[in-house]
């Protein structure tokens, strides 16, 4: 069964997937937006929906945060920024009547703080030799964005050039390779020097990934390339969205009940729990299930019989790579940022913080406000993932006070810390492949296997993104939906 096209999702989100005639009864687990999306459809065109959520809350990778804040406050300890590029989660948020503000990733007043230099992101784009990378001369004067530009249109060069039935030899070849080794030292001469690679990893935050494909890191970061690419999020907190879905399905959702054990019967789905509060376990059956967890948390459930799994979805779920990701919010007693002139926007630096993002709601307002003090992936992680909150906090501000002076002392007021890939459920932050995954797992992690369907952000278009769990919630609901009632009755 094909997926259906962008257009149709959208139809699919604004008119339902149309009443069925022959209901059945599914089981979705994990109440993140791919489940709740799939949900919410098969429960509108008449299917019997039970959703599993192990946590105590729905969004899972959406996560704001209000408490310990002053009120009216909160920090989005998960996805924070929503590209206008992304028309489903639009669509979405457009029926809701959820109101949004802009997010504004980056501003000529951000500051740079690295080789221990410290300027302004309008001094920088005038001479980008103020911050003392060892570049070739050919390099010179060019940022870190115009070199990485200039890797891509090269690129897009060799594609043009080359006769389009050699295309799939190249493209694999470019997802075969890590980032950094492209950048470095590809086939196709287009090479930068070790000292504008270093410039790139650290300004264009892909110091972390630099190991995983050049093709998924580019997939990614084009987004941040774009200068037409605007961003939001949404009034008030971003969960507001997965909590409009609940409203839909509150009495559908069982909190707590961690899936332990998918079993496959004759012509049912069996999926085991354990109530993560009481420790009681539980079985639910029903004629289909939708998997929309992570694989990182996936390979701690059994599967009975053993191979009712494809030993390539088994392989995947082992292998898939989950990028980690760590965030630190801190709310500070005045917004001391905007008297330097910041509003919204971010500091890069090279000391362990990484990327500081300051809030782009609530402009000039006086009373407190919440950094993100920290945002780092993959090995950027390491230093936080190994320290408590409090010495999270203690160590952000201690980075914060290299930028910004000691004024991040005198109007500490509180702050958390979240690392995703210690959280037992999520266990990473989102996929981006390692060199070769794409071709060798890519082809498993969104097929079905009989009556048992996959969503999450790891098995679509858009892997880590919103849109991208959306738009699986959507086709794994559609494939269910679409089941032919013969094959319902007689399939494994
Ligand atoms: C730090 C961070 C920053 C991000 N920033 C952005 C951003 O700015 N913009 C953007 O668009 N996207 C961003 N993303 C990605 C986006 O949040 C995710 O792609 C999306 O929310 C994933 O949704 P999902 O439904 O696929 O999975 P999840 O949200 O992970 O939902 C899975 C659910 O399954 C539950 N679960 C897990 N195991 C079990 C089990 N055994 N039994 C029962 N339930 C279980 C979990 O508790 C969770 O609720 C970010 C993600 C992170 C972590
Ligand atoms: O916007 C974010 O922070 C996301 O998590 C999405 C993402 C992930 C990896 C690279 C670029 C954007």
């Amino acid at each position: 069964m094909s997926s259906p096209s962008t257009e149709q999702m959208i139809s699919i989100i604004r008119e339902g997937l149309g009443i069925t005639d022959t209901p059945k009864s599914v089981i979705i687990v994990g109440a993140g937006m791919a489940g709740l999306v799939a949900g919410s459809l098969l429960k509108q065109a008449g299917h019997q929906v039970t959703i599993l959520e192990a946590s105590d809350r729905v969004g899972g990778r959406i996560y704001t945060i209000r408490d310990p804040f002053t009120h009216g406050l909160f920090f989005e300890a998960g996805a924070m920024r929503i590209p206008n590029t992304h028309p489903l989660i639009r669509e979405y948020i457009s029926k809701f009547g959820i109101p949004t503000v802009p997010f504004i990733n980056t501003t000529p007043e951000d500051w740079i703080y690295v080789n221990g230099v410290k300027v302004r992101r309008r001094e920088y784009e005038q001479n980008p030799d103020v911050l003392r990378y060892p570049v070739a001369p050919r390099e010179r004067g060019k940022t870190a964005e115009a070199l990485f530009r200039q890797i891509i249109q090269q690129v897009q060069t060799l594609f043009r050039r080359t006769p389009r039935k050699n295309w799939p030899a190249i493209t694999r070849e470019m997802e075969r390779l890590p980032l950094d080794t492209f950048l470095k030292d590809n086939p196709y001469g287009i090479n930068l020097s070790v000292g504008a690679v270093e410039m790139i990893k650290v300004l264009l935050d892909v110091q972390g990934i630099k190991e995983l494909s050049f093709l998924d890191v580019v997939r990614l970061m084009i987004n941040f390339l774009n200068p037409d690419i605007r961003y939001y999020s949404m009034k008030g907190g971003n969960d507001r969205l997965p909590y409009m879905l609940y409203n839909e399905l509150k009495e559908n959702i069982h909190f707590r009940q961690k899936m332990t054990r998918i079993v496959y019967h004759e012509n049912q789905i069996a999926i085991h729990t354990e109530d993560t509060k009481t420790k009681e376990r539980y079985i639910y059956t029903a004629d289909y299930a939708i998997i929309a967890i992570p694989f990182s948390a996936l390979r701690m459930v059994d599967v009975v019989p053993f191979h009712a799994f494809s030993h390539n979805k088994r392989k995947a779920i082992r292998e898939l790579h989950y990028v980690p990701a760590t965030k630190i919010g801190i709310e500070f007693r005045t917004r001391f940022w905007e008297r330097e002139g910041i509003f919204g926007g971010q500091t890069v630096t090279d000391l362990p913080i990484r990327f500081t993002y300051y809030p782009t709601n609530e402009y000039g307002e006086q009373g407190p406000g919440i950094l993100l003090a920290s945002y780092t992936w993959e090995d950027d992680t390491l230093v936080w993932d190994s320290q408590s909150n409090r010495e999270r906090l203690k160590q952000a501000l201690r980075n914060l006070a290299n930028i910004h002076g000691d004024v991040v002392y005198r109007e500490f007021v509180t702050g958390v810390s979240k690392s995703w890939s210690q959280d037992p459920y999520i266990v990473g932050d989102f996929v981006v492949f390692r060199p070769g995954e794409e071709s060798e797992l890519g082809p498993y992690l969104a097929t079905p296997e009989g009556r048992v369907h996959f969503a999450g952000e790891h098995t679509s278009s858009t892997r880590a993104w919103i849109e991208g769990a959306i738009e699986s919630g959507i086709r794994a609901a559609y494939e269910v939906h679409h089941v032919p009632a013969e094959e319902s009755i007689h399939s494994l």
